[in-house]
């Protein structure tokens, strides 16, 4: 069997390794990591000084050796909450390290108690454990592509959470059978087993958190138009296709709008490319709060963007179009006026999607024939 001391080691070496792979993310600049590489590095102190408490002063073996690691879960937490983007809470938590560190110090001064100093430490971390769970919860409803590394997180959060109120458990009723964390005695040698994967565990986690994000991040660069964030043209015309192929197969309606931003070379003209860039960000920005989160919004070139509505037949396209050239033409907030001219068409039996897009365009150069800032419908 091996050694409380050999454990702690091996710990200290996983977190070194853990470090090392964090300090590669790094260059993401996802907020988070930091913390995240700091809080294994104290861990790795933390165990060392465990390891090795039978050589050094009782101060550094104790107290400093709790604090260190109560402020390692600390910051682990911190990391987790800067992930998602919430307040990091670090006096708080400063003021609970210096709290356990100061009963870690009772426990050991005052009344000398490894059953005291163990149970403080691992309410400490069942604290910490639980708020790592709570932070990673709220982010699990948000839709995502993966929900794994997430489910993983809060599970492994949850499980470090028990196997520290096993532990108080255990010395609650085992009441001075157990006298110190190098005691080779099965439940010790397990609690330090488990415990000391806890921190790697949740980095674990963390680390496949980033990866999400990093894949998120990738994604969207790929599928999206770097100016407006509507959908680049080739990632909208392979939505286009699922959804031409899912509108036959269940015999759904499926419209098209095509949009286009009146006179705006004159735009680009008479207040430069930057105004005319603000046009497109802000046209995009107020169709989105137009159309229907199962819409897809994309820009086909330049000043025109398509708009595609499943299960939705002519009139109540012909509504939505109507819907957002009077809401594009109301004046913004520093955003030059502009109008846009708006052709609709309906998926027909054995469309293509090119023949799909021919009729709104056909039904558009009818709008900016007629004058623009119009809606107009393919004819029949
Ligand atoms: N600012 C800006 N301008 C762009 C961008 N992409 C294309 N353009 C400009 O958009 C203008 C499109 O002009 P035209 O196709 O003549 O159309 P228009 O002036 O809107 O005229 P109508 O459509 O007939 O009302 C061109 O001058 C392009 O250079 C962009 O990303 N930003």
């Amino acid at each position: 069997m091996p050694s409380a001391l050999t454990i702690f080691l091996i710990a200290a070496l996983l977190c070194v390794a853990m470090l090392l792979m964090l300090r590669y993310f790094m260059r993401s600049g996802i907020a988070g990591i930091r913390e995240w590489a700091l809080a294994n590095l104290l861990a790795c102190i933390a165990f060392i000084l465990y390891a090795f408490g039978r050589e050094l002063p009782p101060l550094l073996a104790y107290e400093v050796a709790n604090g260190v690691y109560a402020a390692a879960a600390a910051v682990m937490l911190v990391g987790f909450r800067r992930f998602f983007a919430r307040p990091p809470r670090k006096a708080l938590l400063a003021g609970a390290v210096l709290a356990l560190t100061v009963a870690a110090a009772f426990f050991h001064y005052v009344h000398d108690s490894f059953d005291g100093r163990s149970i403080v430490v691992s309410l400490f971390q069942v604290g910490i454990a639980v708020a790592i769970a709570a932070t990673v919860l709220r982010a699990i409803r948000v839709k995502r592509r993966s929900r794994y590394p997430y489910h993983y997180t809060f599970v492994m959060a949850l499980v470090v959470a028990g196997g520290h109120l096993l532990r108080v458990a255990v010395h609650l009723g085992q009441s001075g059978d157990m006298t110190s964390l190098l005691q080779p005695s099965p439940w010790n040698l397990f609690f330090t087993s488990a415990g000391t994967m806890a921190l790697p565990a949740l980095t674990l986690g963390a680390v496949m958190m980033v990866h999400d994000v990093m894949l998120a991040k990738a994604e969207h660069a790929a599928n999206r138009d770097f100016l407006t964030g509507a959908w680049s043209r080739r990632a909208f015309f392979a939505v286009a296709d699922i959804e031409l192929t899912r509108a036959r197969r269940s015999h759904r309606s499926l419209s098209l709008l095509l949009f286009d931003v009146d006179h705006f070379k004159s735009i680009n003209d008479r207040l430069g490319h930057a105004a005319g860039d603000r046009v497109l960000e802000d046209a995009v920005a107020r169709a989105e709060a137009v159309i229907r989160n199962v819409d897809y919004l994309g820009r086909i070139g330049g000043e025109e963007f398509a708009v595609l509505l499943p299960e939705t037949g002519m009139e109540d396209a012909l509504a939505v179009a109507e819907r957002l050239r009077a809401s594009l033409h109301v004046p913004a907030e520093g955003v030059t006026d502009f109008s846009v001219s708006i052709g609709v068409a309906l998926l027909r039996d054995g469309d293509s999607f090119a023949e799909l897009m021919q009729r709104a365009d056909a039904a558009l150069y009818q709008a900016k024939r007629g004058g623009r800032n119009r809606v107009e419908h393919e004819s029949a």
